[in-house]
């Protein structure tokens, strides 16, 4: 049993407007207990619009509920129409912020490069990066989900040093299993769990590598969550669809209790 706390964070994509984000911040706040706190670190990641109305909720009622952000500009400041710099999501008092995800990678052409670009953009401003990770249906079809996962490991870190890596999450997300329903088997999930675990202690040595936390993600419910979490190198959840909806959300919390 390793003495990583779980994350469990629910990443809305693009779905809740500033008010709907507020109801369902308090909807989580009243069902979220102060154990459930103590055994679990509980996370949001609302569109960009709602961080402030959060912040503002989080701040106000003291909710132990932490919150961030799904992406960030690789630059500071300057002229970058569109974007939003890591020194804006700070000044949001952020404490994370998702890099990578499948959908940036997909819809934004988003490669390893520019992953790295934004790790090291998210640590310049204290924000502790979500670096997502996963293969593609053919990848995982022709047998190389390990390997492939491996080398956007190695892009999304490069020359980032242990002392900041200790922090980082990995978040390894088969894009087969995001919103498909079709979730990987937790022998599936442990498999290329442990190999990026494996590969941080090379890159950083085993004391570094076994503070890291690497989640699972790919359409994780209140139903399949414990036998995910069961896995030794499994250490929270990303969670999408099943994120919109407090109830589950925090079932999935409380996935001791499945
Ligand atoms: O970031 C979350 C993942 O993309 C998973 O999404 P999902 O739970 O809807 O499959």
């Amino acid at each position: 049993m390793s003495d990583r706390t779980p994350l469990m964070a629910g990443n809305w994509k693009m779905n809740l407007n500033h008010l709907e984000a507020i109801a369902h911040v308090q909807k989580l706040a009243f069902a979220l207990t102060g154990k459930d706190h103590e055994a679990v670190e509980v996370a949001v990641l609302p569109p960009f619009t709602d961080l402030r109305s959060v912040q503002t909720l989080v701040e106000g009622d003291k909710l132990k509920i932490k919150y961030g952000a799904q992406d960030l500009s690789a630059h500071d400041s300057g002229a970058y129409t569109g974007e939003v710099s890591g020194a804006m999501l700070a000044k949001l008092k952020c404490a994370y912020v998702t890099v990578g995800h499948s959908e940036r990678r997909q819809y934004h052409a988003e490669t390893d490069e520019v992953c790295n670009a934004k790790v090291k953009a998210a640590y310049r401003h204290g924000l502790t990066p979500i670096l997502c990770v996963g293969e593609g249906l053919e990848v995982r079809k022709a047998g190389n989900q390990v390997a492939h996962t491996l080398a956007q490991v190695d892009g999304g870190l490069k020359d980032i040093p242990a002392e900041q890596a200790e922090s980082v999450v990995i978040a390894y997300e088969p894009v087969w299993a995001i919103g498909t329903g079709e979730v990987a088997t937790p022998e599936d999930a442990q498999e290329v769990c442990g190999a990026i675990r494996g590969r941080l202690a090379e890159l950083y040595g085993q004391e570094v590598a076994d503070k890291i936390r690497i989640q699972y993600g790919g359409s994780v419910k209140a139903g399949n969550v414990a036998a995910i979490m069961a896995q030794p190198d499994v250490d929270g959840a990303l969670v999408g669809g099943a994120a919109l909806d407090a109830d589950e959300f925090v079932r999935i919390v409380r996935f001791r209790d499945q």
